[in-house]
């Protein structure tokens, strides 16, 4: 108990560096400001880790994935066993987040946070299960308050040893069938927003499966009045999106930044953000999902994301896109000549 006391401790961010940051990225060679938020993501690297010269070298994505009860009352339109198929191909590199984290040279690192399958004999998975899925949330709790305890200390141990493994910025993914209900009932309490504005397509629905969502999550938010952030994650889970949470405290602590991905990642960090809100300023959003809801989950975070791409994909792609960006920003305070050596030869 006293290490998630220990865990939602996240020291407010030194803003002792903003203004010799600041002053640094105007007295690189352009014009004051041209770079725009390159130069906003540069300020806020280095303050994250507390440097007048960020670098992002190591970056790894933490892919975590779980099963939803949810999914028996026929929330997702892709079968429950497409999560299990997915955990195969992301462990056999042929997945999109691994083409993506090829491109953009970060590690990625499969984590079975609650599958229902037994994925024991998977080599290369970190096993992490806390149970096999999530209890269907329409009917009953998700998940045990103990359970939701263990998958966010779980999470925070995880994104640990990526860090003493040398990790400098951590992305987290994940991958779970029937996930995007439960991001909608995490936002739907913790935003908070209206249900019916947190419902959206996740992996994609026909005109039926949309409503018949929106009657299942209606019953599920019925069940329970939690808004207190632990007991929302018990009532309406899941396992992924505890330990993405969990991961992203962690780093937080560690000061190390966090990409946080789409819909799902996001409900991951609106819930690490009202578990200990200074957990916020360690949190780079990478893009707005064309998940409806998206852009007003980021509006209850105070987040403006980086990309805008129309991706719904989730495993943490979008994180993974904005990489080069990051390097780019760390590549400005490091790498370019200073303006008044320009202005001096200029004359
Ligand atoms: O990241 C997103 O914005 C996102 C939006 C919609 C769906 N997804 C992915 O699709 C799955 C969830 O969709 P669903 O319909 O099964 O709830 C899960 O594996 C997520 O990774 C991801
Ligand atoms: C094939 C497939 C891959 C995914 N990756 C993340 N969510 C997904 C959902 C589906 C259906």
């Amino acid at each position: 108990m006293t290490e998630l006391t220990d865990l939602f401790t996240v020291p407010a961010l030194d803003q002792g560096l903003r203004a010799p940051l600041r002053q640094a990225l105007d007295g690189k060679a352009k014009p004051v400001g041209a770079l725009g938020r390159i130069e906003d993501l540069a300020l806020t690297l280095g303050l994250i880790q507390q440097t007048l010269r960020p670098a992002v070298v190591r970056p790894v994505l933490l892919v975590f994935a779980g099963d939803h009860g949810l999914t028996r009352s026929g929330v997702a339109a892709y079968p429950a066993g497409v999560t299990v198929a997915m955990v195969d191909t992301l462990l056999m590199g042929r997945a999109s987040a691994n083409a993506f984290a090829k491109v953009v040279g970060a590690q990625v690192q499969v984590i079975d946070a609650g599958v229902a399958a037994d994925l024991s004999d998977r080599a290369g998975l970190v096993h992490a299960k806390v149970a096999p899925g999530t209890k269907d949330a329409s009917t009953e709790p998700a998940m045990t308050p103990d359970q939701a305890q263990a998958a966010l200390l779980e999470g925070a141990a995880m994104v640990r040893a990526a860090i003493d493994d040398g990790a400098d910025m951590i992305a987290l993914g994940e991958m779970g069938i029937g996930n995007s209900a439960s991001a909608a009932l995490l936002m739907h309490r913790l935003a908070p927003a209206p249900l019916i504005d947190c419902v959206g397509q996740g992996a994609g629905h026909s005109p039926e499966g949309m409503a018949r969502k929106q009657a299942v999550l209606a019953q599920a938010a019925a069940r329970s009045d939690a808004t207190a952030p632990l007991e929302v994650l018990t009532q309406f889970g899941g396992f992924e999106i505890a330990m993405m949470a969990g991961a992203l405290l962690g780093a937080a602590r560690a000061g190390v930044p966090v990409i946080v991905d789409g819909f799902i990642g996001s409900a991951a960090a609106l819930l690490a953000i009202r578990l200990a809100p200074n957990a916020r300023d360690y949190c780079i959003f990478a893009h707005a999902s064309a998940e409806a809801g998206h852009r007003r989950m980021l509006e209850a975070v105070e987040a403006q994301p980086l990309l805008g791409l129309d991706m719904r994909l989730g495993e943490g792609t979008g994180a993974l896109l904005a990489v080069p960006l990051l390097k780019a920003a760390c590549a400005l305070l490091s790498d370019v000549a200073e303006l008044k050596d320009i202005l001096e030869a200029a004359r």
